[in-house]
């Protein structure tokens, strides 16, 4: 979208081999444009960030890079620290010493765990129940100190479950159209009761660009803004969009999971000036049409 703008992109991926890393290299394949540059590289690493940093004038950085998986930080909780807040402290300290003055930066509803819905930017989201929140909590508030100390304008967007094609596949829409379509059983954590405020990745890159412009500091939050659809019904939809029945096999409710989720857009609505437009239905379908058309590569993605 910001190469449709008209805008010089420089895009940063380690492409680690958490989730296949064919996927990452397919995403990075679509932005092929004379005015897109990418780079390997990890924002944990300082001296490649300040290398970085030295290759152009940057105006802004938006700061996508991190570990997102809510279960996974149970297992290796260290990377979830070093990347999403060293890599993060990295970032803004290369940015003050440049005077780059505004950061995106990606957060999580993960961090409304406990709170009352629908969750509203000033609730107080202190008692995060997985290390995947905590970190991003961190990060949250570092940018926080730096917006303090040294002026950097930032915008925090939390994002609510963000699904499209070419999506991550460690999350459920990825994950169930896979196994929907395959005949293999769906690994449901829980009775499928749980729900979610889903969110259009196109939506959530719109917020995202909006949010570029000076706020001072804020949060936003960037959700459907709709009543929050369960994982039951999501695999209905899915069913009836592959023709395909779907078979379960239950696992324990994970501690680290958050059971239901639902935005109140109204300050990205009223301030950003920012509504989403993709509705679950067409979302889904554009999913799953994406994993149609990109077979037999798609089906043969490795799930982590
Ligand atoms: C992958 C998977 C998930 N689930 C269940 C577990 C959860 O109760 C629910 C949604 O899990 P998912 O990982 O798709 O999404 P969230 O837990 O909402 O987390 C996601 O949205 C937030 C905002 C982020 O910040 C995370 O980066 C992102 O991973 O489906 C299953 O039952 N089986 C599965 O194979």
């Amino acid at each position: 979208m910001l190469l449709d703008q008209g805008h010089h992109v420089v895009g940063v991926d380690n492409m680690n081999d958490y989730y296949d890393v064919s996927l990452k290299q397919h995403r990075v394949d679509q932005l092929a444009n004379d005015r897109f540059t990418f780079r390997a590289m990890d924002i944990e690493d300082e001296p490649d960030v300040e290398s970085l940093m030295d290759s152009a004038p940057f105006d802004a950085v938006l700061n996508l890079a991190a570990r997102a998986g809510v279960r996974y930080s149970m297992e290796n909780p260290r990377v979830y620290m070093t990347t999403n807040l060293m890599g993060t402290l990295n970032l803004l300290e290369s940015m003050r010493r440049r005077s780059i003055g505004k950061l995106v930066l990606a957060s999580t509803s993960s961090l409304y765990a406990g709170q009352p819905m629908p969750f509203d930017e000033t609730l107080s989201v202190n008692t995060p129940i997985s290390s995947y929140a905590a970190s991003k909590k961190a990060a949250e508030m570092l940018a926080h100190s730096h917006h303090h100390l040294y002026d950097v304008d930032v915008s925090v967007c939390r994002y609510f479950t963000v699904y499209g094609p070419a999506g991550r596949p460690d999350m459920c829409v990825f994950r169930f159209i896979h196994w929907i379509d395959q005949g293999e059983p769906i690994e449901l954590f829980g009775d499928g009761t749980q729900s979610r405020d889903f969110t259009y990745v196109d939506d959530i890159a719109r917020g995202t660009i909006a949010a570029i412009k000076p706020v001072g500091f804020e949060v936003f939050n960037l959700g459907g803004g709709n009543e929050p659809v369960s994982l039951l019904a999501i695999i209905e939809k899915l069913e009836t969009l592959l023709g395909k029945k779907a078979k379960l096999t239950h696992r324990t409710f994970h501690k680290a999971d958050i059971t239901t989720t639902q935005a109140n857009i109204a300050k990205a609505q009223k301030q950003l000036g920012w509504q989403p437009t993709v509705g679950l239905d067409e979302g889904l379908a554009a999913c799953v049409d994406w994993y149609q058309s990109n077979k037999p590569w798609s089906a043969a993605i490795r799930l982590p």
